[in-house]
C-alpha cells in the first residue's frame, strides 16, 4: 500500500521568535535552519519580512537547503489598501523565498474587533493578496488564524475565508488554533467537515500548546485529513508553544499506525539525530535542556525504580516505548534510594565493574546507597560520588590525599582604593604521604575561597587537576528550621567533554560544599590515573 506525502512545516524561527526570552540573531537563525534542513523538514519560516531589520536581513538572499523550502511569513494586505500597494505584501515579494505564508482572520469576531473592518473586505484581502502571490509565482499558503474559534462561532465565515484563499490559489489553507484552547476531539471533527469543501491533502494544522494538547491536536488533524503539519523545535512558539516537531516527528515515524500511512521525507538516520538536534536549538538558546522532554530528554528513557530497572536488564523493551537510539538518546538506569540490585549492577557495568548479582558487596553498596540516600545524599545527580563510593567499597580508590583541617572566614573591610568590600579567605591544611601542606587563598565568596586553597598545592597530584574547572553550583536545603541540613551539587568540567558532578550533605553549606569539592578532585585523579 503507498504512503500518503505528510508535510512539515517549521516555523521556529518565526513563531519560536515570539517565544518570551527568546532573541535569535542572524547567526542563531542560519544555524537553526541548516539544523531543520538536515534533519528533512519540508518548509522553513524563515520569519517576517519588513517586521524587524534582522528579519528582512535574512531574506536578502536565499539560504542554500538540500531538501526545504524556504517561506517568508506577513500578513494580507491592510485595510484600505490594495494588495499591490501595501508595503507589508510588496516585503513578501521582495523576499528571497520559495514560499509566501500569509495570516488573515477567521473569526468574524476578530475582522470586527481586531481589524475594524468588513467581514466582505477581509475576504476581499485574502482573495488579492494571494492572487497576487501566486502571479509572482510563489508558491502561497495561508494561515486562517483563529480558525477553531471562528469556525465555532460561524462556521459559514470561517470556512469562507478558507475557500476564498483555496480559489485564489492558495497550495496550502493551514487551519490554526491560534489561542491554543480547542481539543483534539474538536479539532478531528472540525478539520472531517473543511475536508467535506476543500480537498484534505490542501490543508494544514497549526497548533499552539495552551491545554498542553499541541501534538495531540496536530495528529488529530491529520487523522482528519490534513497533510501539513506546522510546528516548532522543542516546542517553541507564543505564549505556552507551538507544537513539538521533536515529538511529532518521531511519532509519525514510528508508530505503526501512521508510520504505515504516511511519508513524512524524514530518514530514519535523520531521525537518529534528533536528540542532538533538540539540544543543540537549547544550547544557542543558552536553556537548559528539559530532562523529561519526550523521546530526546536526558530522563526520557531513565529508569529509577529497582523493579522496573531488573526489567529492563532482562529486556529493555518491557519499559521502553521505542529503542531510544532510533532518536539519538540513551538508556539510563539511576542509582538512588529507589534503586535495587539491578541499576547498581548497570551503572557498575557501564563504569567497566564486573560483579555477580549474588556477590555480597553489591548488597553492602546497595545498603550504604540507601543509607546515604536517607541522609539526603543524591546519586541519580552525582555521578562521580556514586563511582567513589561503588570503587571503595572494592578497595580500589588510593589515599591520595588527607585533609588535616580547613577554615574560611569572611570579612568585610576597606580593599587598597579603599573601597569597602567583602573578602572570604581560606586556609587548608593537607597531608600527602609524608608531606603537608597548608594552603591559602581569598575568593568572591566563602566556596571560591576554599576551593581554590584546596586546588592551590596538591603536590605531585597538582599536574592532574589544573584543568579543573567548577561550571555548576546548586543547593538545596531540607527540614527548614534551625535543624536544616544542606545538600550540595557541584558540577566540573576538565575540558575533556565529559563533566561529572559530585555530592555533599552537612547541617553546614561550606562543610556540605567541601566535601563534594574533595570528591571531584579525587575523581578527577582516579579518572587521570595518578598513582
Ligand atoms: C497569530 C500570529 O502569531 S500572527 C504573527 C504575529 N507576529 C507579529 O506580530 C510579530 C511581528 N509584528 C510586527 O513587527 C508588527 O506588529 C508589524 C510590523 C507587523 C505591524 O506593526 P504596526 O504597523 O505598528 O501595527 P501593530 O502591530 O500595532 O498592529 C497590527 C496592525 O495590523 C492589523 N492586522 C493584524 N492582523 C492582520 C491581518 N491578518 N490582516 C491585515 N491586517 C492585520 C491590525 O488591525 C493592526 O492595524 P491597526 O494598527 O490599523 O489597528
Ligand atoms: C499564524 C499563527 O501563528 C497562529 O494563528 O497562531
Amino acid at each position: 500500500m503507498s504512503r500518503e506525502r505528510l508535510y512539515l512545516y517549521d516555523t521556529s524561527l518565526r513563531d519560536g521568535a515570539q517565544t518570551t526570552g527568546v532573541d535569535f540573531s542572524l547567526d542563531d537563525k542560519r544555524r537553526i535552519a541548516a539544523l531543520l534542513d538536515a534533519l528533512g523538514v519540508d518548509y522553513i519560516e524563515g520569519g517576517y519580512p519588513g517586521a524587524n531589520p534582522l528579519d528582512t536581513e535574512f531574506f536578502v538572499k536565499k539560504p542554500k537547503f538540500a531538501h526545504a523550502r524556504f517561506s517568508a511569513f506577513g500578513m494580507i494586505r491592510r485595510t484600505g489598501r490594495s494588495a499591490s500597494n501595501d508595503p507589508g505584501v510588496a516585503a513578501l515579494l521582495d523576499a528571497e523565498a520559495d514560499a509566501i505564508c500569509y495570516v488573515a482572520k477567521a473569526w468574524d469576531y476578530h475582522v470586527r474587533v481586531a481589524l475594524g473592518t468588513t467581514l466582505e473586505d477581509n475576504l476581499a484581502g485574502v482573495a488579492q493578496s494571494v492572487e497576487l502571490a501566486v502571479q509572482h509565482g510563489r508558491e502561497t499558503m495561508l494561515d486562517c488564524e483563529h480558525f477553531f474559534d471562528g469556525y465555532k462561532a460561524n462556521p459559514a465565515y470561517a470556512l469562507d475565508v478558507a475557500r476564498t484563499a483555496y480559489k485564489a490559489g492558495a497550495r496550502w489553507i493551514v487551519l490554526c488554533d491560534t489561542n491554543g484552547g480547542t481539543l483534539p476531539h474538536e479539532v478531528e471533527r472540525i478539520v472531517g467537515e473543511v475536508a467535506k469543501h476543500i480537498p484534505h491533502d490542501r490543508l494544514g494544522i497549526h497548533a499552539h500548546n495552551d491545554t498542553e494538547n499541541a501534538v495531540a491536536n496536530s495528529l488529530a488533524a491529520v487523522r482528519a485529513g490534513a497533510r501539513q503539519i506546522q510546528g516548532t523545535l522543542n516546542g517553541l512558539g507564543e505564549r505556552c508553544g507551538n507544537a513539538n516537531l521533536v515529538s511529532i516527528i518521531p511519532t509519525l515515524l514510528l508508530k505503526k499506525d501512521y508510520a504505515e500511512a504516511y511519508d513524512i521525507g524524514v530518514s530514519h538516520q535523520q531521525l537518529a539525530a534528533l536528540t542532538k538536534v533538540s539540544h543543540t536549538l537549547d544550547e544557542l538558546l543558552n536553556r537548559a535542556p528539559d530532562r523529561h522532554r519526550p523521546y530526546v530528554g536526558a530522563s526520557a528513557f531513565a529508569t529509577k525504580a529497582g523493579i522496573h530497572a531488573s526489567a529492563v536488564m532482562k529486556d529493555p523493551a518491557t519499559y521502553e516505548h521505542i529503542v531510544p537510539e532510533a532518536v539519538g538518546n540513551r538508556r539510563r538506569l539511576l542509582v538512588s534510594g529507589q534503586a535495587g540490585k539491578s541499576n547498581i549492577l548497570a551503572e557498575l557495568e557501564r563504569l567497566g565493574v564486573a560483579l555477580d548479582k549474588n556477590d555480597p558487596r553489591l548488597a553492602r553498596l546497595l545498603e550504604d546507597v540507601k543509607e546515604k540516600e536517607a541522609q539526603f545524599y543524591a546519586y541519580e545527580g552525582a555521578d562521580a560520588s556514586f563511582e567513589l563510593l561503588a570503587r571503595r567499597s572494592l578497595g580500589t580508590v588510593p589515599d591520595y590525599f588527607e585533609v588535616e583541617r580547613f577554615s574560611v572566614n569572611a570579612e568585610r573591610r576597606h580593599n587598597a582604593k579603599g573601597e569597602y568590600v567583602t573578602v572570604s579567605e581560606a586556609v587548608v591544611k593537607l597531608r600527602i604521604g609524608e608531606d603537608t601542606s597548608i594552603s591559602v587563598a581569598e575568593g568572591n565568596g566563602p566556596i571560591n575561597a576554599l576551593d581554590l586553597a584546596l586546588r592551590r598545592d596538591l603536590g605531585k597530584y597538582q599536574p592532574f587537576i589544573e584543568d579543573l574547572e567548577l561550571v555548576d553550583y546548586r543547593v538545596r536545603v531540607f527540614q527548614g528550621g534551625t535543624d536544616a541540613v544542606t545538600r550540595v551539587l557541584i558540577e566540573f568540567s576538565d575540558g575533556s567533554g565529559e563533566n561529572w558532578s559530585t555530592v555533599g550533605v552537612s547541617a553546614n553549606i561550606i562543610d556540605a560544599s567541601f566535601q563534594a569539592l574533595v570528591d571531584a578532585i579525587t575523581y578527577k585523579l582516579l579518572k587521570a590515573g595518578a598513582k
